[in-house]
């Protein structure tokens, strides 16, 4: 069937998407209203941040603890140990309120994370046994909810980096203990953290799926088109308006998958759906300021590309075999899931 118009369907709509893990939610609900409490009142959040686990990171890298060989994990500590280390570095105790909320552990112990870039970063590696390692290095290393977490952290504390002054004033802004929001001391205006929300997609033209790839990625790796979605834009416009400006193709429908914040190169918000373009209207005319590449790939090229170890290494002259963004990346589970609806339709 030719297409001429522009079909944006939200196949399945009423398909629910499952949250409740187990069946204890009155412990989730009172975990919420906890935070809410901590983000709305100080003391009680500054009572809390003494019986808390902090995650330190220095000039926004976070801090790890390498367990094996290879193998790093989240290093949390409570906040006597870190008043015991500003003491022995003669840095003063008022540094530890400088943490911000992050959230509440399974076992209702609150989460801070704390910037300690203004202390000596190999003093305090040594006094903990730990290693600050730059964020992309250490989402790799982590395993399963430690990558969000630390990510959160880190991302709270560069908005609160990047906005000590009101942007309308130019006066400073203070924040409150939660670190959940600034206001402005003389007009005061309220500034709230922001994520930029991005629209990530993979296209499919019924056998095969789209990826591209940025001359700024590593060798080799191809994901889904992504792009910021424009002031007052929907989910479906972005990504109708992005694929076209990135490949010249008309998008015939989609269909939400998931959403993941993601830190780099600072906070976006984003929303990963699949969508589909007719097969006799999939010839990609490429925006090559944007883009470096983007090309069909088969269901066989793209099984072949989730079985590689990431980044894949090449001998020397030799072309890096094709990659697709490591398992934390929302480009990935899109990747997967077209991979596994795809097979079980052939
Ligand atoms: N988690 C995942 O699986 C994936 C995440 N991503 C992320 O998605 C994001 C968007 O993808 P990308 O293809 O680069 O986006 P776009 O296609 O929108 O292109 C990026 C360009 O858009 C402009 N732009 C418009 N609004 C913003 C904004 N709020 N912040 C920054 N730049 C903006 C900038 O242009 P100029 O510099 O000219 O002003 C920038 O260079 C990236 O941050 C990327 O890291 C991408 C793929 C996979
Ligand atoms: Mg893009």
């Amino acid at each position: 069937m030719v297409v001429t118009t522009m079909q944006l369907l939200l196949r399945s709509p009423l398909k629910p998407i499952r949250l409740l893990a187990s069946r204890d939610c009155s412990s989730y609900v009172s975990r919420m209203r906890y935070l809410m409490r901590l983000k709305e009142d100080d003391d009680a959040c500054r009572v809390a941040l003494q019986s808390g686990t902090l995650m330190l990171f220095h000039k926004l890298a976070p801090l790890l603890r390498p367990t094996a060989r290879g193998i790093y994990q989240l290093h949390k500590l409570q906040a006597s140990d870190v008043k015991g280390i500003l003491g022995k570095l003669g840095e003063n105790e008022q540094l530890l309120n400088t943490s911000v909320l992050i959230g509440c552990s399974d076992s209702d112990v609150p989460q801070f994370s704390l910037d300690v870039g203004s202390l000596e970063q190999a003093a305090v590696e040594e006094m903990c046994g730990g290693v600050f390692i730059d964020l992309r290095k250490a989402f790799f290393l982590l395993k399963g909810p430690e990558a969000p977490l630390v990510a959160k952290g880190q991302a709270l504390l560069r908005w609160h980096q990047t906005h000590a002054y009101c942007s309308a004033t130019g006066q400073p802004t203070e924040r409150n203990q939660a670190g959940s929001q600034r206001v402005c001391l003389q007009n005061g205006a309220t500034y709230y953290p922001q994520m930029a929300p991005v629209v990530i997609v993979l296209v499919s033209d019924g056998r095969r799926c789209l990826l591209a790839r940025q001359s700024t990625f590593p060798r080799g790796m191809y994901s889904a088109l992504a792009g910021f979605c424009d002031m007052g834009e929907t989910t479906e416009e972005t990504l109708r308006r992005e694929v076209a400006e990135e490949v010249g193709l008309e998008v015939e429908s989609l269909q939400y998958s998931g959403s993941q914040h993601w830190p780099f190169p600072q906070s976006s918000f984003m929303v990963a759906c699949h969508a589909t373009v007719s097969p006799d209207r999939a010839e990609v005319n490429l925006n090559g300021a944007e883009l470096e590449d983007a090309r069909w790939f088969t269901l066989e090229e793209i099984e072949e590309a989730l079985k590689r170890k990431t980044p894949p290494r090449s001998k020397k002259g030799e072309p890096t075999e094709f990659w697709v963004p490591p398992s934390y990346a929302i480009a990935n589970k899109l990747i997967l899931e077209w991979a596994n609806h795809t097979k079980s339709h052939k």
